[in-house]
C-alpha cells in the first residue's frame, strides 16, 4: 500500500496529478518540492500536497513512490542524481515527461535496476503551465501511457494504475520508441508546424500590417499550441530527435507534392488531398481525450450586444460552473448560437444548460 508519494516539480502536469490523487485518496500523504518556491506555497494552499520539502531530496526513506513532473531535460538530471540517494527499498519512479526514450535509457543507466522506474506520460495538458492551471480532472477520458522497464512486476505496475486511479484516464503500455515515434507525429511535430505557421504569419506584418487583426478563427486553432512553453518544447524536440529528423523528411516531401499539385492546378487531386483528410479528422473519437483534447461545447443563441459575456459568466460563476473556453463565433449563416462555451466534462456542459436556461430566455444548442 502506497502511503507517501513525492512530488518533484508542481506546475500544470505535476499539480493536475497531486491533486487528483489527494482528491480520491486523501490518507495518502503528498509530499512535493519545486525549484520555484512559489508553486511549491501554491500547490500546498491549493490542496494538492500536504507537506513542502525545503530541498530537491530531503529524507525518503519513508516514501513509497516518486514523480517526477519537472521538463524532461530536468528529468533526467533529477534521475542521474538518484544514483546517489538513500531510498525505500521497493521505492517506485515515474515520471510524466513527453518523451519516453531517453529518459528510460537515462533510468535504465542510473537506476541501472536497483529502483524500478515506470516511464510515464498523460497524454492531455495545456498550453499553459504552472499549478495555477492544473485540474483534478485533467486527464480524464485522456490516455495514460507507461512504459515499464524490464526490472517493473505486474504488481509495481498495478500499484501506479491504483495511485492513477482518480485521474480517471485511460492507462495503457506501450515501449519508449513505440511512445516517441507516435507522440512525435500527434504532439512533437504538430508544435513544430504552428510555431512555424506563426513565424510565417509574423514575417508578412512588415508589409501587410493588417495579418494580426485578420488572423482569426482557423489560424487561432491550429496556432493555439505555438503559446505552449518555449524552453519545455526545445528539449521535447532535442530528446525526440530521430524520430523528428523522419518527420521532417515525410513532411517536406508531402508539402513538396501539393505545392506541385498547386502549381500544376490538378483540381482533383488537391481535393483528394482535403477529402482524405477531413475523413480521417472527422473519424477522430470525439468524447475522448487523447491526443487532441476534446472539450464540450454548448452553443448559446443570445443577441449580440456589449456586455452579453459578462451576463452569461455571471450566470455560470454564480453557479460555479467551470468554463474552459468563450467564443463569439461571427458568423450566424450555420451556427445557431452566437456564443460558444467550452466546458471540461460533460456535465458542466449539462449543469450550464440547466443555469443559463434558470437565468434566461436564451435558447441553447449542441451541434
Ligand atoms: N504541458 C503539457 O501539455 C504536458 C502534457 C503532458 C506531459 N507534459 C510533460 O510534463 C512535464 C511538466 O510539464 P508542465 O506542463 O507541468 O510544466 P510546468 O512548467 O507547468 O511545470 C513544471 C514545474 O517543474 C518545476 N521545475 C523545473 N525544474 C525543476 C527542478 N530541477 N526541480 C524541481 N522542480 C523543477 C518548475 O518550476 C515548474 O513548476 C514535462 O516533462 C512535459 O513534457 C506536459
Ligand atoms: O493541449 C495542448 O496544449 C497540448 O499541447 C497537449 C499535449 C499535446 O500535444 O497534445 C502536449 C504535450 C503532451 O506531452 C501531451 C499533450
Amino acid at each position: 500500500m502506497v502511503k507517501n508519494i513525492y512530488f518533484i516539480g508542481l506546475g500544470l502536469i505535476g499539480g493536475s496529478l497531486a491533486l487528483s490523487i489527494k482528491q480520491t485518496n486523501p490518507s495518502i500523504n503528498v509530499i512535493g518540492f519545486d525549484i520555484n518556491e512559489e508553486q511549491a506555497m501554491l500547490a500546498m494552499k491549493l490542496g494538492a500536497i500536504d507537506e513542502i520539502s525545503p530541498t530537491l531530496f530531503p529524507n525518503l526513506a519513508h516514501v513509497d513512490m516518486i514523480f517526477i513532473s519537472t521538463p524532461v531535460q530536468q528529468t533526467i538530471e533529477i534521475i542521474e542524481q538518484l544514483q546517489n540517494i538513500e531510498l525505500k527499498q521497493g521505492v517506485i519512479i515515474t515520471d510524466v515527461g513527453s518523451t519516453k526514450a531517453k529518459i528510460v535509457d537515462w533510468a535504465n543507466k542510473y537506476l541501472n535496476g536497483r529502483i524500478k522506474f515506470i516511464g510515464g506520460h498523460p497524454m492531455a495538458g495545456s498550453h499553459k503551465s504552472g499549478i495555477l492551471a492544473a485540474k483534478p480532472h485533467l486527464f480524464e477520458n485522456a490516455f495514460y501511457i507507461l512504459t515499464p522497464s524490464k526490472h517493473v512486476t505486474t504488481e509495481d505496475l498495478s500499484e501506479v494504475k491504483r495511485v492513477l486511479e482518480g485521474t480517471k484516464a485511460n492507462i495503457i503500455e506501450m515501449t519508449p520508441e513505440e511512445h516517441d515515434k507516435v507522440t512525435g507525429v500527434i504532439s512533437h511535430f504538430p508544435h513544430i508546424v504552428a510555431a512555424s505557421l506563426v513565424s510565417q504569419a509574423e514575417s508578412y506584418e512588415e508589409h501587410y500590417p493588417l495579418v494580426k487583426r485578420l488572423a482569426a478563427g482557423g489560424f487561432r486553432d491550429i496556432t493555439r499550441i505555438a503559446s505552449s512553453n518555449p524552453s519545455m518544447w526545445r528539449d521535447i524536440l532535442l530528446h525526440n530527435k530521430e524520430p523528428l529528423l523522419t518527420l521532417f523528411e515525410e513532411w517536406m516531401s508531402e508539402m513538396e507534392r501539393v505545392k506541385q499539385l498547386v502549381a500544376n492546378e490538378d483540381s482533383e487531386q488537391l481535393l483528394l488531398f482535403f477529402e482524405q483528410a477531413k475523413l480521417y479528422r472527422d473519424g477522430l473519437p470525439e468524447k475522448q481525450k487523447g491526443a487532441i483534447p476534446s472539450f464540450y461545447d454548448l452553443f448559446v443563441d443570445v443577441p449580440d450586444y456589449p456586455g452579453i459575456i459578462s451576463e452569461i459568466t455571471g450566470y455560470l460563476a454564480k453557479e460555479e460552473i467551470s468554463l474552459t473556453n468563450i467564443r463569439i463565433i461571427e458568423t450566424r449563416e450555420e451556427i445557431y448560437g452566437v456564443l460558444r462555451l467550452s466546458f471540461q466534462t460533460e456535465r458542466d456542459r449539462e449543469l450550464a444548460i440547466d443555469c443559463i436556461s434558470k437565468y434566461s430566455n436564451y435558447e441553447t444548442f449542441i451541434i
